[in-house]
């Protein structure tokens, strides 16, 4: 079993948004990294952040994403920093994955009304942002068979530039 897309990008990108969208018009199941160490442990990620550290929960999120990426068949969307992990980005080298794009101004308007994401929760999100897209670009392109621009889409026409990019030649076979 193999996810069908895995879904990868900065916050705010729309990974957790798109992602189900896609796997309805797909017609699979949807699973996200996030929420499978929210089930995991019981606990939301902010407070694994603040409680246990950002290595442990890299640690934790390497495992989940790991388990997705074995047994799940269909959209797989991961948190922003799972492609950090170098072993993350070795199993991503066999998959089908969709990078989400977004720039520093969408980025920091979508996330900036939520503090559930510890790593923006500073006192310059818009440093922060850019530090991180900075950072991570190169990742999430390495990792990526397709990149899809989100600045300018609503989250129907994203899952639409989408379902057209993956074409036979970009999707891995498994
Ligand atoms: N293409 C888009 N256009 C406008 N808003 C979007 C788009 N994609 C996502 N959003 C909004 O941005 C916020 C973050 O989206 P989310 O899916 O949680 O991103 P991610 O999982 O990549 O961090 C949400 O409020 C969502 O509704
Ligand atoms: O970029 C990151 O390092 C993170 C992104 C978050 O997921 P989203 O990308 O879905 O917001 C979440 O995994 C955690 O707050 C860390
Ligand atoms: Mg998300």
């Amino acid at each position: 079993m193999s996810p069908r897309a895995v879904v990868v990008g900065p916050p705010g990108s729309g990974k957790s948004t798109v992602g189900p969208m896609l796997a309805a018009a797909l017609d699979v199941p949807f699973r996200d990294s996030d929420d499978d160490i929210v089930a995991r442990t019981g606990r939301p990620i902010a407070d694994i952040f603040a409680e246990d550290g950002e290595p442990a929960f890299r640690a934790l999120e390497e495992e989940v994403v790991a388990t997705g990426l074995e047994e799940h068949d269909g959209v797989l969307s991961l948190g922003g920093g799972a492609p950090l992990a170098p072993g993350t980005r070795a199993r991503l080298a066999q998959h089908t994955v969709v990078f989400l794009n977004v720039g520093l101004a969408a980025g920091v308007q979508r996330t900036g009304l939520s503090t559930a994401r510890p790593l923006l929760a500073g006192v310059n999100p818009r440093a922060t942002f850019k530090t991180l897209l900075d950072a991570r670009l190169p990742v999430y392109r390495e990792v990526a068979t397709v990149e899809i621009e989100t600045d300018h889409r609503s989250p129907d026409e994203v899952v639409a530039a989408v379902l057209a990019a993956l074409k036979p030649g970009q999707v891995r076979q498994q």
